[in-house]
This record gives C-alpha cells, sequence and structure tokens, in this order.
C-alpha cells in the first residue's frame, strides 16, 4: 500500500505481513510506523492499496477489527482527572463488555501491568511509567487476539523500558495475543520479537525472523541514550581507553578487544564517567543497524503470512 500525506510520501509500495506471537515494528522517527497502524485501525485510509486485518478488511470491516485488536497510541490520551481503574472499566465498557465482567477485566489487567493501589489515584498525578502501563491495560482489557503497541516505551528511563519490555514479551508468549510492537530504538526490540519489520523512509527495508538478523562477530554493540552526539562522545572516549569503534546507525560497534582487556568493564565505567545512561551492552551480532546502513531497498518483499 502507499499512503501520501500532501506532498508527503509516508509509506510507499509498502507490502508486509504479520504473523503470530511478538512483530517488532522498527524504524527512525517519520519512518511510518505510526501511518501503518492506524490505517490497520481503519483510522486513516490507504492512498493506494488496502490491507486485511485478522481476515477482515480494513476499509469495509474496520468496526470488526477494532472489537478483535487493541491499540496502545504513542501519545499521552489520558484523561488526567480520571482513574485508571475508571479508565479501564469505561474502555471495556466501550469496547461492549457488560459492566461486572469490565470490572473484573480491569482489575486483571491493571494487576498483569503492574498497577496495584495507583490504579484509584488520577491518572495527572502519575509518572510516564504508570501512564504507559495503564495505556497498555485499556489496549487489552477487552481480551483481544492482536494489540499494537506503539512506542511503549517512549519516555522511560532504562529500568522502566526493560520492565515494559518484558511485558510485551509476556503479553505475546503467555497470554498468546499476538503484539505489533513500535520502536525508534532499533537494538530494543531484537531480545523480545519473534519477527522484525525494519522500514526506512516509507519503504520496507526488510522483514525477517529475529533469529535471520543475529550473527556473532566477536565484538560488542553499545547503545545510550540520546542522539549522535552522545553515540560520539562514548565512542570517542572508548577509542580513548584503547577500544577500537566504529557509529552503526545509533550504535556504537566496538571491534573484538585484545585478549585480556574486560571490555563490558570498560564500557560501563566510560558511559558512568561521561553521565551517559546505557540502554545495553551485547555481542555484535544483531544486524538490524546493517539494514539501515545498506543502500539496497527490498520495498515488495513480504515476511510468512499470519493474521494481520
Ligand atoms: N496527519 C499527517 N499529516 C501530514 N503528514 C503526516 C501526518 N501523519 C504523518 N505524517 C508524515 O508522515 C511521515 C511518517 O510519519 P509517522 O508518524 O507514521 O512516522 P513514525 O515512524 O511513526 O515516526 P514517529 O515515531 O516520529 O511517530 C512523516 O514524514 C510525518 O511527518
Amino acid at each position: 500500500m502507499t499512503k501520501r500525506f500532501g506532498q508527503v510520501e509516508a509509506l510507499t509500495d509498502l507490502t508486509v505481513s504479520v504473523g503470530e506471537g511478538v512483530t517488532g515494528l522498527v524504524g527512525a522517527n517519520g519512518a511510518g510506523k505510526s501511518t501503518l497502524i492506524k490505517i490497520l485501525l481503519g483510522l486513516l485510509d490507504p492512498t493506494d492499496g488496502t490491507a486485511r486485518v485478522l481476515g477482515h478488511d480494513i476499509s469495509s470491516q474496520a468496526q470488526e477489527i477494532r472489537r478483535l485488536v487493541g491499540y496502545m497510541p504513542e501519545h499521552d490520551c489520558l484523561p488526567p482527572d480520571v482513574s485508571a481503574s475508571d479508565f479501564v472499566v469505561h474502555m471495556g465498557r466501550m469496547s461492549g463488555l457488560p459492566a461486572t465482567a469490565a470490572r473484573e477485566r480491569a482489575a486483571d489487567i491493571l494487576r498483569h501491568v503492574g498497577l496495584d493501589e495507583e490504579r484509584y489515584r488520577q491518572m495527572g498525578g502519575y509518572s510516564t511509567g504508570m501512564k504507559q502501563r495503564a495505556k497498555l491495560a485499556q489496549a487489552l482489557v477487552h481480551d483481544p487476539r492482536l494489540v499494537f503497541l506503539d512506542e511503549p516505551t517512549n519516555g522511560l528511563d532504562p529500568a522502566a523500558r526493560v520492565d515494559m519490555l518484558h511485558l510485551v514479551q509476556r503479553i505475546g508468549r503467555d497470554f498468546g495475543i499476538a503484539v505489533l510492537v513500535t520502536s525508534h530504538l532499533l537494538g530494543e526490540l531484537e531480545r523480545v520479537s519473534d519477527h522484525v519489520i525494519v522500514l526506512d523512509g516509507g519503504h520496507l527495508l526488510r522483514s525477517s525472523a529475529t533469529a535471520d538478523f543475529l550473527k556473532h562477530t566477536g565484538g560488542l554493540l553499545v547503545e545510550v541514550i540520546g542522539g549522535d552526539a552522545e553515540r560520539d562522545q562514548l565512542g570517542e572516549a572508548l577509542a580513548r581507553a584503547g577500544l577500537t569503534c566504529h557509529p552503526r546507525g545509533q550504535l556504537v560497534a566496538v571491534d573484538p578487544p585484545p585478549q585480556g582487556l574486560a571490555v563490558h568493564d570498560v564500557v560501563r565505567d566510560t558511559a558512568a564517567d561521561l553521565g551517559l545512561a546505557l540502554v545495553r551492552i551485547q555481542p555484535d551480532q544483531a544486524h538490524l543497524e546493517d539494514v539501515f546502513m545498506s543502500s539496497s531497498t527490498t520495498a515488495g518483499a513480504a515476511a510468512p503470512g499470519g493474521p494481520a
């Protein structure tokens, strides 16, 4: 499908399918991730093309799709003067649950996402992490078969990110709900996704099983919160500490270190000295960033079929 907003082409000839389990939809800001989700929900019409979600056509069966699908939007959409408990019950009722069932489901799901006593407080006073959990709960209250999570880790500190990613993994693996989850941090979805779709400027760069992205090279990949400046600051400091590194997308790739150098300690201490927040240190086996580095565009490729 294609989606244009005036002169801007947000999605270009995109053909992709999403299967069971957790699928990571990855791309820089503006890559077209939110646009794709909104089209699949029937909130936006494609300029060209069509799609099916759980076997239903997005243009003629949007209502059926919304019954079967949950949606956690990217931006804060929570009424500040309502408690999470009342809000999630309300969203359950809006999805057609009877009052008692909505109350029971809301209590269960709020417990699953980790909002306990706080659920009776007005959401205006919540931290970003609590707001993300309330947004996640409302997406799950009607027991959907598929859930779209748009940047669920946005605005969270590293510990809260890990918690949220763990929750995303549980939704896919323990609750058996298919998940399409987006992130602009290239690396963070690799650990929780069974499948990864990479978008760049509205084009499909790659769609594969996560394992196909992985190959161990003996080096390390390091990611810190921030942009190019923070990445380069870390890379330069690691070079001064005796490591050979290169920028790779948003990451610092560290070549296999000299024998005997405790490279994890060097990276951790260097980041701490610079006051940079580490997102991850991991073996250099992630090829997501390589996909971004390669100039070839493979629009039109498709992943194995499934419910969406
Ligand atoms: N309603 C709109 N009107 C005009 N342009 C839009 C609209 N919505 C999105 N766009 C443009 O379409 C492109 C894709 O946007 P989209 O929000 O889908 O990206 P994204 O990958 O979700 O990034 P982000 O994480 O920043 O939201 C961007 O260039 C954006 O400016």
